[in-house]
């Protein structure tokens, strides 16, 4: 227990009865940046150098590029407009990758896989600038230039110079209309292109919003743009309310525990270095909470369990909601790494961390409530990871799947009769949802509960009985949930 900050126990969380703070507009739109070039004693711009050092990082060691920049700018000690353009320009170009290279092969005159990977970084990020923000042209391509030429010298820069101008010459929307797929022949391809995404996710997208998949462009939309920082308040800790008032943010729309920044450095703020509130989407918070909701048959016995708990964020939320009910949770998570970050984030909460695998973590049957939070190809969450869409594999979605329901068979194996499941993804890929969840009330028999139920106050959440967010309708990243009574 951390005996400073801790609660009285037994303390109520009246925001679990499902009063809700007043709405809030839907996810950002991309902003526009106004870049005046910061050119360093060698007179090369500083955010772009490090732009263009995330994406060599991202694509020489599959770096994610929301791991390195934040540690890039802080080394370079790089704060307000500069380490917010590096930023815009760095997560731009990773997440508008296949849009921009297929302009750039036509510019060039040749395959990007024909083009130097260091000056398809440069070509990239000159791209987007020229495509995408309102950067001036010259200033986009005069700054490209000067990164090639301090690195490799005239003759490169000469090229790379070539092709931005060829680049400069059309609008994103005139390259769209020349370069996209038909868009009566092929309206999922065309909107793919657009808005930047592999053709495969986009139709996964499409498949999930069923009979809505006129709202394709809106979502893909909203998976471009630039996502706000979702803070999560701590219950028992300090209430949304508070944490809004400290940090200057809104408070969250669905989730009594949600604050809303439009951007910064989270990990800056003291309430969150002070262990009150954490990062987390708003989407995963309304995850923890439903399972704390669920209805059991019989009494809560206060055992609950997070199946796949790193790296903690649902763990934690789950912890301080069990703390306040009087319960315990046990975290299991098989990479020791991730099970220390589960460790760090619940510390002082009634957790129980376990290095084990999921699918038989040794742990004795009879929980109440079970987390499967499981694993998946995190296609829900792509705005946050930018370069995620293009490193993910259709072929990566069997493996996972199989995994998936393998720890779903587990769960429903430890979880009490009469105590509830719930199952959860950030995708929305069908394969990874209702098929998981339907394979497992036809082999295991458990019943689905109206998960709407779970979540009050969350419009837009179709027939049921899952629930199915979207970044589009909610502002949340794209999380699916289904709960499961094992009957007595
Ligand atoms: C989607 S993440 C969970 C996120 C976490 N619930 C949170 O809110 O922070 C899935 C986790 O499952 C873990 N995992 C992978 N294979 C597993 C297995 N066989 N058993 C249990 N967990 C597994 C991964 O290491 C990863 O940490």
């Amino acid at each position: 227990m951390t005996e400073s900050r801790r609660p009285a126990r037994g303390k109520r969380d009246q925001s679990r009865g499902g009063d809700k703070p007043g709405a809030k507009g839907g996810p950002n739109t991309r902003p526009r940046q106004a870049a005046r070039p910061n050119p360093s004693a060698s007179g090369v711009d500083q955010p772009r150098v490090a732009a263009r050092d995330v994406l060599r990082a991202v694509r020489e060691r599959d770096a994610y590029a929301n791991l390195v920049l934040p540690g890039l700018l802080r080394d370079r000690k790089m704060d307000g407009r500069d380490a917010a353009l590096a930023t815009e320009l760095a997560y731009g170009a990773c997440r508008a990758q296949g849009l921009l290279d297929a302009v750039i092969a036509s510019g060039a005159g040749r395959p990007i896989d024909e083009i130097d990977g260091p000056l398809l970084d440069v070509l990239r990020l000159g791209a987007y600038q020229l495509l995408r923000t309102r950067v001036a042209p010259h200033a986009a391509v005069a700054t490209s230039v000067d990164l090639v030429r301090s690195e490799f010298g005239s003759g490169k820069a000469g090229f790379v110079n070539a092709v931005l101008r060829r680049v400069a010459e059309k609008s994103e929307g005139q390259w769209v209309a020349e370069l996209a797929p038909d868009a009566t022949t092929d309206p999922v391809g065309h909107l793919a292109f657009e808005h930047a995404h592999p053709v495969w996710i986009a139709q996964a997208f499409a498949d999930a919003l069923g009979p809505d998949a006129g709202e394709l462009e809106r979502v893909l939309a909203a998976d471009d743009a630039r996502p706000a920082v979702h803070l999560v308040a701590r219950p028992g800790e300090i209430s949304a309310e508070e944490l809004a008032l400290v940090t200057g943010g809104e408070i969250g729309p669905y989730s009594p525990y949600a604050v809303h920044l439009d951007g910064g450095d989270p990990g800056q703020l003291d309430a969150v270095r002070e262990g009150l509130a954490g990062v987390q989407d708003e989407g995963s918070q309304l995850v923890a909470r439903a399972l704390a909701l669920a209805p059991l048959i019989g009494a809560d016995g206060g055992r609950w369990l997070d199946l796949c708990a790193g790296p903690g964020g649902k763990a934690a939320l789950l912890g301080a909601l069990a703390d306040i009910d009087g319960a315990r949770l046990d975290a299991v998570e098989p990479a020791e790494h991730r099970a220390d970050l589960v460790r760090k984030t619940a510390r002082g909460l009634p957790v129980d961390v376990h290095v084990a695998d999921g699918r038989d973590p040794g742990l004795a049957p009879g929980f109440d409530r079970v987390l499967v939070d499981a694993p998946c190809t995190g296609l829900g969450a792509l705005r946050r990871r930018p370069e995620a869409r293009w490193r993910r594999r259709p072929t990566d979605v069997a493996a996972l799947v199989k995994l998936q329901r393998e720890l779903l068979a587990s769960a429903i194996s430890l979880v009490r009769p009469g105590g509830v499941v719930l199952y959860s993804t950030c995708s929305p890929h069908l394969s990874e949802t209702v098929a998981v969840v339907s394979d497992a009330v036809r082999r295991h028999g458990v019943v689905p509960l109206d998960t709407r139920d779970l979540v009050p106050g969350v419009p837009e959440l179709g027939d049921g009985p899952g629930v199915q967010l979207w970044p589009h309708r909610h502002g949340t990243d794209a999380m699916f949930m289904a709960a499961l009574r094992k009957p007595e």
